[in-house]
Parts: C-alpha cells; structure tokens; sequence
C-alpha cells in the first residue's frame, strides 16, 4: 500500500473528533433597508453542545439563527453544518429543524397531521410517516391527543405539537427561537426540563434563543451573549454544571452564580446598546 493511501490512525485527533455542528465564519447580515443587523460573527459549536443565544432586544439573535437554518442569506462571509454549506447539508447525512415561538399549526387538522407535514412535504410513505408520528408524539407526551385539534389543547401542549413536528424527521440539529416565551413560567420549566431530556435522549445539537437569564443557565451548555445597534456577539460563557439538572440545581448557590455572571454580562451588553443610541 502506498503510504500515502493509508488511513489515519485511530489515535490522531482528527480521526477522533467529529466535525463541528455548526461553523459560523465571519457571516455578518445587513437587511436590505440598510439596517446592520449583525456585524461579522464566528461561532463554532461542536456536536452535542446545548447553546443559547442571549442578549437585549434588536442584537440579532433571531437574525443568527435564520441564517443557521438557511431561512436568511448572510450579506458576507459563510455558514457550514457538519462543514457542508448549509443548502447542501443533506451530502452529510445530518439533518435539521427549526421551532419557531409560535406553534403555528393547521387549526383545521388533527394534531397527528399537524406533526406529520414535514414528512408528507418530503414524500415519505404514510405507513412509514406514521410510525414516525406516533413515536414523536410519544417523546413529547402527547400520544392520547394525536387525533384533537390544536383548539382543545393548551399553549403548552400546543407547543409540544410543534416541538414534535420538529423532531418527526428525526434531526441532528435542532433550532429554537424562543420557543417556550410566551408560555406561563410554570409550563415553561416544565417544558424545559423536557427538552434537556430529549436533547440527552436524542443526542441532538441545540441552538435555543431565550431572553431568560434563567432558562439560559437550566439548559445550556454554553451561553453566547450578544449586544445590539450593531448585533454582535460579545461573551462565551460555558455552564460546567452537570446534567441530568433538576429544580433542585435551580435553587443552588451554583446556579446563582451563573446566573450573576450572567446578569452582569447582559447589564454590559445592554448599556452597549444603549450607548450605541446615544
Ligand atoms: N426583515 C427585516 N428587515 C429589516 N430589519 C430587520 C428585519 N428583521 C430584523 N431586523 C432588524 O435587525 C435587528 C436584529 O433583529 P433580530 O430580530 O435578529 O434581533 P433579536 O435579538 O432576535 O430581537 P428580539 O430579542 O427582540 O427578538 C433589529 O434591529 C431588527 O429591527
């Protein structure tokens, strides 16, 4: 065999890591109104990381995001899944989805259908959509009410639909823009601690975009704090914590201290902004 030809040893660390999830390179956005709505970002999250965008109104977390998912074009620089550009992701054999904070479902449609779209989009067999169905709706709880409408059901179960419809087709990488906002703080935790269940069942990648400083530090990994007029990221913080975390760790002097961190990092961010209006 030529020398050449031989495969790398198990033990180099190339062979050992896998490739990042997500490569944010330099990509900066500038909305056609002129609005500068990100300022060049580079971000690298490797697989299985948990991380949050958090930052004041306007800093262009939901901008990122978008672009994450191919739903917004950066005006310069590029964005890479699994090292592949995102519209060809699909040559890396991984997949992604996007939760968007609105459940936006079919009214009109059972909430089996409802969670069955992205897969009736993709043309995959019923029998086979089905069974898909039927274990994402188990995963988030909602197997009893795969035939109701979203009317009969609660905000929170309604976001459970479409956190299902989310992982029907099984991804690797899952979006989330503020996904849980608009839910009472009790449904929220409720769903949050979900969530971290499914992300360690599932070993998905997540990107979550919160205003919580709270959620921020229950969940996440790693917490990315970005500032706004221009949007850009200005802290990393990792959360070191170790999981499962339950509502005990919410009540614990670690917590709090993540949580200040935290706090005092968005109070930079903020006066940033406003500074920058000024
Ligand atoms: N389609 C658009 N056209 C022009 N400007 C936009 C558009 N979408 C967002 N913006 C502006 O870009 C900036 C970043 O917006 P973005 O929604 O990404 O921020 P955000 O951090 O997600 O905000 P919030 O926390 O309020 O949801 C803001 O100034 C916003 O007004």
């Amino acid at each position: 065999m030529n020398p050449a030809d031989t495969p790398p040893k198990a033990s180099s660390p190339h062979a050992a890591s896998p490739p990042p999830a997500v490569e944010v390179l330099s990509a900066e956005k500038t909305y056609p109104n002129g609005t500068q709505a990100l300022l060049p970002v580079d971000l690298t999250i490797e697989e299985g990381e948990f991380v949050t965008l958090l930052g004041p109104s306007g800093c262009g977390k939901s901008t990122l995001l978008k672009m994450v998912a191919g739903l917004l074009e950066p005006t310069d620089g590029l964005l890479h899944l699994w090292r592949k550009p995102v519209a060809r992701l699909g040559e890396s054999g991984k997949k992604m989805a996007f939760v968007f904070q609105s459940p936006t479902l079919m009214p009109w449609a059972s909430v089996q259908t409802n969670v069955r779209l992205p897969l009736d989009l993709a043309g995959v067999p019923r029998q086979k959509a089905d069974a898909q169905v039927t274990e994402a709706l188990a995963l988030v709880g909602l197997s009893k009410f795969a035939a109701a409408l979203p009317r009969a059901l609660s905000g929170g179960m309604q976001m459970r639909v479409s956190i299902a419809r989310g992982l029907v087709t099984e991804p690797d990488l899952l979006l989330m823009d503020e996904p849980f906002g608009a839910l009472d703080e009790i449904t929220r935790h409720k769903l949050d601690a979900d969530l971290l269940e499914l992300w360690r069942k599932k070993k998905l990648t997540v990107i979550f975009v919160t205003h919580s400083i709270h959620e921020a530090v229950f969940l996440s990994s790693r917490v990315v704090m970005m500032a706004a007029r221009p949007g850009r990221v200005v802290e990393d913080f990792r959360i070191d914590a170790p999981y499962p975390r339950t509502a005990d760790f919410m009540v614990s002097p670690e917590f709090s201290r993540y949580a200040k961190r935290l706090q005092d990092s968005l109070l930079r961010a903020s006066a940033d902004t406003e500074e920058a209006l000024a």
